[in-house]
């Protein structure tokens, strides 16, 4: 029986071999249910040309295909660094139960990946952040929504 701190050197393992692989920065993550590791990732940004392919995001992603399942409810998450700010978001919606991780924020800013910059930017208004998010109003701009609450057949998440 794998222990939560076996599951986390595996995805510290994961992070180290990511760093040899050359498909992305050194993170590493794996999502369990019930005792199974369900999906497992490093980060794939440079590989894939794709910014959001953190490991975490990525194991997210396969843990849902595995469950055929757009939420991870009763699974944990396991990575190499703590989530940064877009992966916290993901683990919110995917509604993980719990997340373990190894090194902090800190250690990783101390390596060259600093998300203070972003942490600092939620709570501005949005007009006022770096990158600016200017709302212009439309006339029919809640028409999605309107369709969306009258939809009888939707699937919520
Ligand atoms: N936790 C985490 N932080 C990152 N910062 C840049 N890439 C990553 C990643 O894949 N995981």
């Amino acid at each position: 029986m794998s222990t939560h701190s076996d599951y986390l050197q595996q995805a510290i393992d994961l992070a180290a071999e990511n760093v040899e692989s050359g498909q992305g920065g050194p993170y590493g993550a794996l999502i369990v249910k019930e005792g199974k590791i369900i999906a497992a990732s490093g980060n794939q940004v440079t590989g894939r040309l794709d910014p959001t392919a953190h490991a975490e995001v990525m194991a997210i992603r396969m843990a849902c295909q595995t469950l055929n399942d757009y939420q991870l409810t009763g699974c944990t998450l396991y990575t190499s660094c703590e989530p940064c700010p877009m992966c916290l978001g993901a683990i919110y919606w995917a509604r993980l139960d719990k997340v373990y991780y190894a090194c902090s924020r800190e250690d990783a800013a101390a390596a060259g990946f600093d998300d203070s910059f972003i942490y600092d930017e939620i709570p501005l208004p949005p007009a006022a952040r770096r990158i600016a998010m200017l709302n212009l109003k439309q006339g029919n701009d809640l028409k999605p929504f309107e369709l969306w609450n009258a939809k009888p057949d939707k699937i919520l998440y």
